[in-house]
């Protein structure tokens, strides 16, 4: 007997509800809309300054916003961001911030605190409560550094990964708390095509496990191949949203945005391998690429990209 596939009820993961953010004088964000539901990969695009970072610091609870509400799965997130995290939104950020000093495995453990129920007490005396959390735990890691690709780095100090690999370490760290909604911003910055390609494919594996993502991307072609939506911010307003071929073609994008040549286009693709070749001879990267472009430090420094 043949069975009718299981098809899974799309529900709304992200439903952020006219949200405005102001620093003085200065709108960052002005009343912008925006949903995310199960299975989907979104992308924020706009040019330099839109106010796309300043969105994902309110959707995550590291701005409070002027107006407007987030909720998730239909309930409203408090902005703050440990308990946007608790409800099942997770990120990574514009510039690195691994704990350099730890290892792979260790970064990927931090991400897992919100969802480890044992107390302090527990810790501190170290029961089997406590033994079994933490066994359970590391293989959850573990499973999570098998699907970046990185399980055979376990004990590498997150320092010494190449850069793309720090880039997927965060990624890892993100999942490790369980999301239902991942937020990437710009993850193929200072990337080399392999790369990008390998964080596209890793970005689709994410959506095929269950989590939907919203993603902060300057890389057109990244974006256009991956989005199921994109939606356009220009000076803190939403100006467009829909799918890739739709926003391509919006007039005003083109305008507000796409007037000058991206990467990717028919046209450009010869400028961007000599842009490409003129990076890499400026930048010659080493085996030990990343401390220069990493945030190399803590994980808490006050830079909010
Ligand atoms: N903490 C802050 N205080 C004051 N102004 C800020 C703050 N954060 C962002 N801004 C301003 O808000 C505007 C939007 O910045 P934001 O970083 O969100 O843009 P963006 O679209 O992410 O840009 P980029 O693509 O360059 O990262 C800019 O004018 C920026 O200077």
């Amino acid at each position: 007997m043949t069975t009718a596939p299981t098809k899974t009820a799309t529900t709304t993961v992200l439903q952020a509800s006219g949200v405005t953010m102001r620093f003085g004088g200065l709108t960052a964000v002005k009343g912008v809309d925006l949903t995310v539901n199960s299975g989907e990969i979104v992308g924020l695009i706009g040019p330099n300054g839109a106010g796309k970072t300043t969105f994902f610091n309110c959707l995550t609870g590291l701005y409070v916003p002027t107006e407007g509400t987030v909720a998730y799965k239909g309930t409203v997130l408090p902005p703050k961001p440990h308990l946007v995290t608790k409800a099942g939104i997770a990120r990574t950020f514009q510039n690195i911030r691994l704990f350099a000093n730890m290892t792979v495995l260790e970064n990927v453990l931090v991400g897992r605190h919100t969802r480890t129920k044992e107390g302090l007490w527990s810790a501190l005396l170290r029961g089997p409560g406590f033994k079994k959390a933490e066994r359970a735990s590391e293989e959850r890691a573990m499973e999570l550094l098998e699907f970046i690709g990185l399980d055979h780095k376990r004990d590498h100090l997150a320092r010494n990964l190449p850069y793309g690999e720090q880039r997927k370490l965060e990624i890892a760290r993100a999942l490790a708390s369980e999301p239902g909604l991942l937020l990437l911003d710009e993850p193929t910055a200072g990337m080399n095509p392999q790369e990008t390609r390998a964080t596209e494919e890793l970005v689709f594996a994410i959506r095929d496990k269950g989590t939907a993502v919203l993603v902060i991307e300057h890389d057109m072609r990244f974006i256009f191949n991956l989005c199921d939506r994109v939606a356009v911010l220009v000076q803190g307003e939403k100006l467009v949203e829909g799918t890739s071929d739709v926003v391509q073609s919006d007039e005003r994008v083109v305008a507000a945005y796409l007037g000058t040549p991206y990467e990717g286009a028919p046209e450009d693709e010869a400028l961007g391998d000599v842009q490409s070749a003129e990076a890499a001879a400026a930048a010659p990267r080493t085996g030990k690429t990343a401390e220069p472009r990493a945030a190399g430090g803590t994980g808490t420094e006050g830079d909010d990209k």
